[in-house]
């Protein structure tokens, strides 16, 4: 990336965590504009809890995609996708909307669920979809916001390595910036200019993704590493962590 740009947000030695509960002590990093990040560590390792303060600091220029969707299960595809921009219409639009659907938001929506691929579903309750249907209509509603940056926890979890990929490229398409948290380690590298990786409480890679390789990555994960005998040749899964910093 270039490094002319002016950061779009900058931590330096910033605690990030939950009331008293310190998650993330003393965190720098800086995200740039156009960059693509991809945010790995295990589970408990604090993505959730740094994409939460990213988007604290990024306000109204951020569409999320939260872990756990936050859908409503009884509402219609098109009206969860629509709730991404509640707030710019009246209270009486809303309401007509719940019964009967506006032609515009109508009309955008169907579009999205057809890049989507549940356009067939758009009638369909929340609660009576797959996992990974779910997951695109928690991406559909983050992309009908339109916004500049896309912040997604995990947002690809649940679909198959084709889908993960076309629904990456859609996020593309519509943001300049994206931070989005994923375990698929061959994804981090192939699709993200950046990846972060936490561990431990640390962030303990932070580099171009052309410059790692998926033993890096392994390097994030507790169970890929075994102690080293004296007498054993150190292999890629039981080096050390390694610690690439991008800037100091
Ligand atoms: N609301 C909360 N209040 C207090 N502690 C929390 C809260 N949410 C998460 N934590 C704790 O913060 C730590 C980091 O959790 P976080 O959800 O950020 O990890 P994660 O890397 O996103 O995990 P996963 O991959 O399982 O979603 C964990 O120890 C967790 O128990």
């Amino acid at each position: 990336m270039p490094e002319r740009h002016a950061p779009l947000l900058a931590l330096e030695g910033i605690d990030l965590g939950h009331g008293d509960q310190v998650v993330l002590p003393r965190l720098s990093l800086t995200l740039r504009p156009g960059e693509r990040v991809a945010l790995l560590g295990p589970s408990g390792a604090g993505k959730s809890t740094l994409l939460a303060a990213l988007r604290a600091r990024l306000g109204d220029d951020v569409a999320w995609c939260p872990q756990h969707h936050g859908l409503v299960p009884g509402l219609a595809v098109y009206h969860n996708i629509y709730m991404g921009r509640l707030a710019e219409h009246s209270a009486l639009a809303n309401l007509w909307n719940l019964v009967r659907p506006l032609r515009e938001p109508w009309r955008e929506i169907a579009e999205l669920c057809e890049q989507l691929g549940i356009a067939e579903l758009m009638r369909r309750p929340v609660g009576r979809l797959s996992g990974g249907q779910r997951q695109r209509t928690a991406i559909g509603r983050a992309l009908y916001q339109r916004r500049r940056l896309f912040l997604g926890d995990e947002p690809v979890a649940s679909v198959d390595p084709h889908q993960a990929l076309r629904l990456l490229s859609l996020i593309d398409a519509q943001h300049d910036t994206c931070v989005i948290a994923l375990h698929q380690r061959e994804l981090a590298l192939s699709h993200f200019d950046r990846v972060w990786g936490l561990r431990d409480g640390r962030l303990v890679l932070d580099a171009p993704a052309d410059e790692l390789s998926l033993d890096d990555l392994d390097a994030l994960y507790p169970d890929a590493e075994t102690p080293v005998r004296s007498d054993q040749q150190e292999t890629p899964a039981t080096r050390p962590l390694p610690c690439y910093r991008g800037r100091v």
